[in-house]
């Protein structure tokens, strides 16, 4: 099977973005340099799985779509654990930094690409100053393996340093209203209500804006969107989250058109649980 590795320069309307291309067999994923994001993943020609949005840009900003990388806090960071909380951006700093190139190989069933990038920032915390005393940069990895049956990213950094980590998925949908999420469990802390529920009825449906973090997600998640079908096989992970921005926040978001909150779902799988360990966070999509 023909397997193929390329640097390119911009993918969609993000003309001056660095991106590498990977392609094996009929399948092929672009990911980008700047947040180490996955943009595109097609398993054949024209069957794009993820949503970029037509509104994203960059440099100074996160990308809207694909695969972000939430490290090393997800969402706002936490005031009890990090110092100086409330000047740092939403879902960490991994997002909008330039990241380089770590090592890139063609086997015979895939193409194999790893970024890293370190960081000499990392705002301080009580735990980090346990577990790295002499703070020094922390090296953090993307590593992607696409063959032809499937997408494996895995994020991975070697320190046992406080952190907390997701892959933000965006998936594309037909109709975020028909969409089912076999797998997430029955329990999940709802951010827009600002309540824990406890449901047994599976599979989960998209109800207006929806925020969940499901807290006892299965190894193996499944989307079924009308016909089409993707399997999302995680590790590493203890928590995943179910988020739709509904009518009104995507109207509020700036970077998503008014009606863009019908094109997408997205369903991460995250770390949350705040430990000073190594993380090894992989997220498998299989497309039906
Ligand atoms: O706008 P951002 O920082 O990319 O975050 C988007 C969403 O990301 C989700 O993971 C969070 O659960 C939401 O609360 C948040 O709104």
């Amino acid at each position: 099977m023909p397997c193929r590795i390329e640097a390119i320069t911009g993918f969609a309307h993000l003309s001056t973005l660095p991106c590498y291309r990977l392609q094996a067999g009929a399948a092929s994923a672009v990911i980008s340099l700047y947040g180490a994001q996955v943009l595109s993943y097609q398993p054949v020609p024209a069957d794009e799985r993820l949503w970029l949005s037509p509104m994203a840009s960059w440099q100074g900003k996160a990308i809207r779509g694909g695969i972000p990388i939430c490290w090393p806090w997800f969402g706002p960071a936490d005031p009890a654990q990090i110092t100086d909380a409330a000047a740092q951006p939403s879902h960490g700093l991994a997002r909008t930094r330039l990241w380089q190139l770590h090592s890139q190989e063609c086997r015979d069933d895939s193409a194999l690409l790893c970024l890293h990038s370190h960081f000499s920032d990392l705002p301080q915390t009580d735990l980090q100053q346990i577990a790295v005393p002499h703070r020094k940069p922390v090296e953090l990895q993307l590593q992607l393996r696409l063959s032809a049956e499937a997408l494996e990213i895995t994020l991975r950094c070697d320190e046992a340093i406080y952190q907390q980590a997701a892959l933000h998925s965006y998936f594309r949908c037909q109709d975020p209203a028909q969409l089912k999420v076999h797998g997430l469990g029955p329990r999940y802390d709802d951010k827009v209500t600002a309540s824990t529920v406890q449901k047994a009825g599976q599979p989960a449906v998209l109800l207006g804006e929806t925020d969940r973090i499901y807290r006892q997600p299965a190894t193996t998640l499944r989307l079924q969107d009308g016909a089409t079908e993707l399997k999302l096989q995680q590790q590493g992970h203890d928590s995943a989250i179910l988020w739709n921005p509904g009518a009104d926040k995507s109207q509020a978001l700036a970077d998503v058109p008014n009606e863009g909150y019908l094109d997408f779902v997205c369903v991460e799988s995250a770390r949350l649980t705040p430990k000073p360990a190594p993380l090894q966070l992989v997220q498998r999509l299989l497309p039906r």
